[in-house]
């Protein structure tokens, strides 16, 4: 039995399906397969060895110091960078041997948050929005336009704001709209890097509060790199830590706060005791207790 399974206490699928076979259990499904995964970019060694699954309906957060790989591993996970060694495989498809076809599929069931948003600053909010749909090439304009309203709707913007372009937006409503870009094809699976980043505190807990409902409403499963624990306490089901180029440790807040990696120990410094499941059960209610504020 491999070491991340003693680490976690969570059995990779591969091993879970094995179990199962004897005991009628369910074994979650893998939505996202890292194996044995290590990559080096212009020769510098930024992963060894990493193994890791993303479950259905999960919301797994990566955290790790600055350059320690975490917004590499979300780009090796897009089939935007290709592993050096091991592989990735997404819905079961390993990237690099899609075909083009393939490909458009698979692209379809995941939306992406950038960091910094990544709006074209020449388009307007609706033309943004409607991008991908528009890359389709087989969608009325009406169609688009109703789609494009109901998802602005969904992240708490109102029709107007269709026609403001991005340089007119608050850092709130440019997360808001990168949302409704990332979600507007209904993925199953999306992407967050950084999302509170550069948010003040109120918009940041809107913000959380957004993200948790709509995973709940749209049964979304969610990989989010991010530095801020608050962020991290409100959404994660799992936590995965990049440290020494490889997987410190995997698992619920409260298994990994209990791991000694220095990088542990600082990260969760004064905040152990909200890792405890009684203690973030309530941090959680009461968050999402609150009405949702104007972006
Ligand atoms: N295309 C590239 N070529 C060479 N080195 C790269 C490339 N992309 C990233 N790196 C290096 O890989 C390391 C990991 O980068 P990455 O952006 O994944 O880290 P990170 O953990 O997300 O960091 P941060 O928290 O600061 O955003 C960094 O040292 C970075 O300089």
């Amino acid at each position: 039995m491999s070491g991340l399974m003693d680490r976690t206490g969570v059995p990779p699928a591969h091993v879970a399906a094995e179990a199962d076979a004897g005991t009628g259990v369910k074994a979650p499904e893998v939505v996202i397969a890292v194996r044995d995964v290590g990559t080096v970019l212009g020769g510098v060694r930024i992963h060894k060895h990493l193994d890791l699954d993303v479950y259905a309906g999960e919301v797994l957060g990566i955290i790790g110091g600055s350059g320690s790989g975490k917004t590499t591993l979300l780009r090796l996970m897009l089939g935007l960078e290709r592993p050096t060694e091991g592989e990735v495989l997404i819905f079961g498809h390993k990237l690099g041997n899609c075909q083009a076809t393939d490909l458009a599929q698979v692209r379809h069931r995941w939306g992406v948050l950038f960091q910094q948003g990544a709006l074209f600053s020449a388009l307007s909010v609706f033309d943004n929005v409607a991008l991908p749909l528009r890359e389709l090439k087989s969608l009325p304009d009406d169609l688009i336009a109703e789609l494009v309203m109901q998802k602005l709707q969904q992240v708490g913007l109102k029709v107007e704001d269709g026609i403001k372009m991005p340089a007119e937006l608050s850092g709130g409503m440019i997360k808001r709209v990168s949302l409704a870009r990332a979600l507007i094809m209904d993925p199953q699976l999306l992407f967050l890097d950084e999302p509170t980043a550069g948010l003040d505190p109120a918009s940041s807990k809107n913000f959380v509060q957004l993200i948790e409902s709509l995973k709940r409403e749209m049964d979304l499963t969610v990989v989010m790199v991010t530095h801020d624990v608050d962020t991290l306490f409100a959404l994660v089901d799992r936590v995965a830590v990049l440290a020494d180029q490889r997987l410190a440790a995997i698992g619920s807040l409260e298994e990994v706060v209990r791991q000694p990696h220095p990088f542990i120990r600082n990260f969760f410094l004064g905040h152990v005791q909200r890792c405890a499941v009684d203690n973030l059960r309530s941090y959680r209610d009461e968050l999402h207790q609150r009405d949702a504020m104007p972006a």
